[in-house]
């Protein structure tokens, strides 16, 4: 059996720069190792979470309640794992995954009052590693990133273009309570989290940085 590890991080927060990084590192050491990210775009399996990112459903996310939302992520996520990538995982390479099961819990549980949270967190588990049988994480780094910061970072990412953004991204109140949500799985679930902003200046720490964090924390769980 492979490992699996999970980066996860509120929209703009370095997912995919860190993701990146680590691929490079891992593959320069001559480990087979294999980036995945979530949701997958390219596939049909993805319709009803595009429509749902895209205002089709609603404009406005919390519309669309977390058990609902989370089934369009976990249905293109199981599509992904049964055509694509369960060989590979169970053939022993190192997956990782930008965003997994962890951003339904990132995301969705904050459309929940606090006082459900342990519940709602425990019927995903229950719902995406037990009954649809998905591999859960050898570790999973929470990319810790102010969402003023993220916010800055998008804005460039999109050069100026707002359009590009999707109903999440733009909504700062809704990725503070993302952010909220995250830490406090992290408590319950064990996720690492590493810092990626400086707390005063409010600007981003430097990549290589954090690139050394997430390294020693893989590094950790690969032994
Ligand atoms: N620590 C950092 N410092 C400065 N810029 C960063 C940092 N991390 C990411 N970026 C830049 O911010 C933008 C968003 O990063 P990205 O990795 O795409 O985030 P995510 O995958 O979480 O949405 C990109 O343009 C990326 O180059
Ligand atoms: C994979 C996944 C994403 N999401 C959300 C998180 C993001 O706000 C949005 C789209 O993800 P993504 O395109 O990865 O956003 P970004 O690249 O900006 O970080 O979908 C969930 O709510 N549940 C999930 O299981």
């Amino acid at each position: 059996m492979g490992r699996l590890i999970a980066i996860e991080g509120i929209d703009g927060s370095g997912k995919g720069t860190q993701t990146a990084l680590l691929e490079e590192y891992l593959r320069g050491r001559g480990l087979p190792v294999r980036k995945i990210s979530f949701p997958n775009y390219e596939s049909e399996s993805s319709a009803p979470l595009r429509m749902y990112l895209g205002g089709q459903i609603s404009p406005d996310p919390g519309a669309v309640g977390a058990y609902a939302a989370s089934s369009f992520f976990a249905v293109d996520r199981y599509i992904s794992f049964k055509q694509d990538w369960e060989r590979d995982y169970r053939e022993g390479k190192i997956l990782l995954a930008d965003r997994y099961v962890t951003s339904n819990i990132t995301h969705q549980m904050t459309k929940l009052p606090k006082a459900e949270w342990q519940n709602f967190a425990g019927w995903l588990c229950d719902y995406e590693y037990v009954r649809l049988g998905m591999p859960k994480p050898d570790l999973v780094v929470y990319l810790d990133m102010h969402p003023a910061v993220s916010q800055k970072l998008l804005l460039r990412r999109y050069q100026g273009d707002e359009g590009k953004r999707d109903i999440h991204e733009g909504n700062t109140e809704y990725l503070t309570r993302c952010r909220e949500a995250a830490l406090y799985a992290a408590k319950g679930l064990h996720w690492e989290v590493v810092r990626c902003f400086d707390e005063a200046a409010l600007t981003p720490l430097p990549v290589e940085d954090i690139a050394r964090q997430v390294r020693a924390l893989t590094a950790a769980v690969l032994g």
